[in-house]
């Protein structure tokens, strides 16, 4: 049992590697490819100057001493002890291989390919220096000592048959190894030159053929020749004609005709270059700039739990259970059956009613029986889709904490092949419930103050965090608080993109909004057209042929990381810019998904106003807190219930049709700030990931227009607009005994000021501020950015 447990516990494995920096390897790779020039330069001035310097070798110590070889002193000697001493004249390829080595480093190339070169480099070495060896002692500096030594020593064992016999077999190795010579190849080639020949006289009849081997020849000549670029396009030439195999049949009957056979051999497979790279290189790996990243460990979470595992109070649940009955009797409603299941925050009654009772008329005994049960956050589920049951959600008296900690430990979670796994906490029945974002494919989040949306943002956030590489995925946080999100502010060099020329990653101001919208807006182009380019549907198979080195970096190709924007008061935003956050948004949200933006947005207030029909369009995840009324509930599930939630991250979510209460994880300030901290420590990116630039086409928006030149009047003017929810100049004329003019001017104000929509015709404007409350927070924000 114990081993069962040790396999399905994933513990992070810690990788010992020997791995250097960049300026390392630029360093390492400078200084042998020098050496290899000097082994080089050595080695040739060594055939001229050997001769005259030979009296001198080996006596390094004498200063004055000069000797003929162009690298001197050290020349002479270390071209003496590779060639004469070591392999004669293939000690050039010592040398070649160590100039290879040093490019290899300098430019950091993969070394798989390297340590091939090395392999065979001294293979031939090695055999061209004992093949010299066949010539005599004369031609020691062809050979070496090493050559001509190995070749006797084969001769005395095997004779000279034998080690020339032993020669030719290296020789076919390192052809059909190496050089991927086949016989076939070998016999086309010599078929092919001897039909050029007899082309001359004959008419060239059998061009396919010819055509064929070449062809087949050039490819591996430039798989072996070239040393590849990382990536191709996969503009891979198209395959070669599959050679024909020709059989003429002759009779013995006279006067018969000829019968030509032809039979097509089987086609042969060529291997697909971008498949060659991926041999050679490995695949593209877009976490190699932070290879050393270390994600953070479960420990940085705390346990909030205060007695472990969920105690059922049988007491608590009898009481329960006899009110339910009780008060179903007194409406006449029979209980054939009841079974509860106890979650962290709340027990569900699962009641299957006697025969023919409708369900309707359980429904809107709702209040009646949360009046009996004397709780708050009684919510009838009637009937429980898929189970012909009822179910009645009474909250637990002893609510438990459900911990960041423990979802995040959670097999479900850990084990999740989702893009974007999000761990939102535990449903009702104690499953931890674990969505993919990437799914959703954008998720609104609504609920009253101090219910525990930040809580839930944070676990979002810390999700990602702790299954997602820097290099996979970047957040775009907007937060108009300037409070909640500021803790991320240390990771952002890992995981935060901006625009270009920004100081601080996460953004506070609505003018800058409006630029990253806008600037996501031109990613979101950009990567279409990536898409289309790549002629695939969407980023995930778009990163898998980026991986695989089939798309050309050279031609803007690069591996997309997915984009997370986090909004934290969307009803702020709405307030102060309208349509210019919400055309981005809306446009966002119809087409991110297939390019990898996704999309979250937070509201206290999820009024029609704030989440208009365009954008609840698009988001068909929501998620709701506890909010304060039936119609906010309405506006955000389009369903009632979120007003009967018990707050403190109690919430529900839903995806379409079906709601599914969950108690959201529970993640403290503290233990984010340990979080980024842990990863904020380690090596990051040089900069933010960064957007495109997206400048406001006006030079600014019109939020820029200046405070000091707005009426006297302005602020109690607006005041009058929202208080009646009319958008005319004639109230204001009205209330404020002002000329036509004036007021005119300063409903224009108001439109800038993004308090009154646009100039609508015969109808009155639309007023953007639903309450005095609000615009007065609008002005003061705007007092403050100024
Ligand atoms: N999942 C949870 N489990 C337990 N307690 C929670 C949970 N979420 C929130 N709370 C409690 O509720 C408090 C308020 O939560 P939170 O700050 O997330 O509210 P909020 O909705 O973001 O409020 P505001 O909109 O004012 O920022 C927390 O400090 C915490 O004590």
């Amino acid at each position: 049992m114990a081993k069962k447990k040790k396999s399905t516990t994933k513990t992070p494995r810690k990788k010992i590697s020997f791995s250097l920096s960049k300026q390392q390897k630029i360093l390492l790779g400078s200084f042998l490819f020098l050496l290899g020039l000097a082994l080089l330069f050595s080695f040739v001035s060594y055939f001229f100057t050997w001769q005259a310097d030979q009296s001198e070798l080996g006596v390094l110590a004498e200063r004055e001493l000069q000797t003929k070889n162009w690298l001197n002193k050290f020349g002479a000697n270390v071209a003496h002890f590779f060639i004469y001493d070591g392999f004669g004249i293939s000690a050039f390829i010592f040398a070649f291989l160590v100039t290879l080595t040093g490019i290899y480093y300098f430019f950091d190339y993969a070394k798989k390919q390297l340590a091939k070169f090395w392999f065979w480099g001294l293979l031939l070495m090695l055999w061209i220096s004992v093949f010299f060896g066949f010539f005599g002692e004369k031609t020691t500096l062809f050979s070496g000592i090493i050559g001509f030594e190995t070749n006797d020593l084969m001769q005395d064992y095997l004779g000279l048959v034998g080690a020339m016999l032993v020669m030719i077999f290296i020789l076919i190795v390192y052809l059909v190894v190496r050089l991927k010579l086949t016989p076939e190849m070998a016999i086309d080639a010599f078929k092919s030159s001897k039909k050029q020949i007899a082309s001359e006289f004959v008419s060239d009849e059998n061009k396919t053929d010819h055509k064929t081997s070449t062809a087949n020849s050039e490819i591996e000549d430039e798989d072996e020749e070239n040393i590849p670029e990382p990536f191709i396009e996969e503009k891979v030439s198209p395959p070669p004609p599959p050679p024909v195999e020709k059989i003429i049949l002759k009779s013995d009957v006279e006067g018969d005709v000829e019968m030509e056979v032809e039979q097509a051999a089987d086609e042969e497979e060529i291997e697909n270059l971008s498949d060659k790279l991926v041999k050679d290189f490995g695949e593209f790996d877009p976490k190699l700039e932070l290879s050393n990243y270390k994600f953070p460990s479960i420990e940085l979470l705390r346990d909030h739990t205060v007695g472990a595992a969920i105690t059922i109070d049988q007491e608590e649940l009898e009481e329960n259970k006899n009110r339910i009955v009780e008060t179903l009797s007194n409406y006449k409603i029979g209980i054939a059956n009841i079974k509860a299941t106890v979650g962290p925050t709340v027990t569900l009654y699962e009641i299957v009613p006697d025969a023919g009772i409708r369900i309707s008329k359980i429904k809107n005994l709702e209040d009646d029986i949360a009046l009996s049960l004397s709780a708050l956050g009684i919510r009838i589920i009637a009937p429980i889709p898929g189970r012909g049951t009822i179910g009645i959600e009474v909250p637990n008296k002893n609510a438990k904490i459900v911990s960041m900690r423990s979802v995040i430990a959670s097999a479900k979670f850990q084990n999740a092949e989702m893009e974007l796994p999000i761990a939102f906490g535990k449903t009702i029945s104690n499953e931890t419930f674990v969505v993919d974002l990437a799914k959703m494919p954008h998720m609104l989040m609504a609920g009253a103050t101090g219910q525990g949306k930040s809580v839930g943002l944070n676990a979002v956030l810390t999700s990602l965090l702790y299954k997602k590489h820097p290099a996979e995925v970047k957040f775009v946080l907007v937060d108009p608080k300037k409070v909640e999100l500021t803790l991320f502010n240390k990771i952002e060099r890992h995981y935060l993109a901006k625009l270009p020329d920004t100081e601080e990653a996460i953004i506070t101001d609505t003018a800058k909004v409006i630029n990253t919208l806008n600037s996501l807006c031109i990613e979101m182009d950009a990567r279409y057209d990536l898409l289309k380019d790549a002629m695939v549907r969407n980023i995930k198979e778009y990163n898998t042929k980026f991986k695989n080195r089939k798309l050309n970096p050279n031609e803007g190709h690069r591996f997309l990381p997915y984009i997370v924007l986090v909004i934290d008061e969307f009803a702020d935003l709405i307030m102060t810019a309208g349509k210019e956050v919400e055309t981005p948004i809306a446009r966002l949200a119809q087409l991110a998904r297939a390019i990898g933006i996704h999309l979250i947005i937070a509201t206290q207030r999820p009024s029609v106003n704030v989440i208009t029909g365009i954008i609840k369009a698009n988001f068909p995840a929501r998620i709701a807190f506890r909010v304060t009324s039936k119609i906010d509930s309405r506006t955000i599930l389009d369903n009632s219930g979120a007003d009967q939630l018990i707050g403190r991250g109690d919430m529900l979510y839903t995806q379409g049709n079906e709601l599914t209460r969950i108690q959201c994880a529970f993640v403290d300030t503290p233990e984010v700030a340990d979080i980024t901290e842990f990863i904020g420590s380690q090596k990051a990116y040089p900069d933010a990931h960064l957007l495109p630039e997206y400048e406001g086409e006006e030079g600014g928006t019109t939020l820029d227009i200046d405070i000091e030149e707005r009426d006297k009047l302005f602020r109690e003017a607006a005041e009058v607009l929202v208080i009646a929810q009319q958008g005319s100049a004639s109230l204001l004329q009205r209330k404020l005994k002002l000329g036509y003019n004036r007021a005119g001017r300063i409903i224009d104000q108001m439109e800038a000021a993004g308090i009154v929509g646009p100039f609508e015709g015969s109808k009155a404007r639309q007023v953007l501020v639903p309450t005095i409350d609000a615009l007065n927070q609008l002005l003061d924000n705007e007092q403050n950015d100024n």
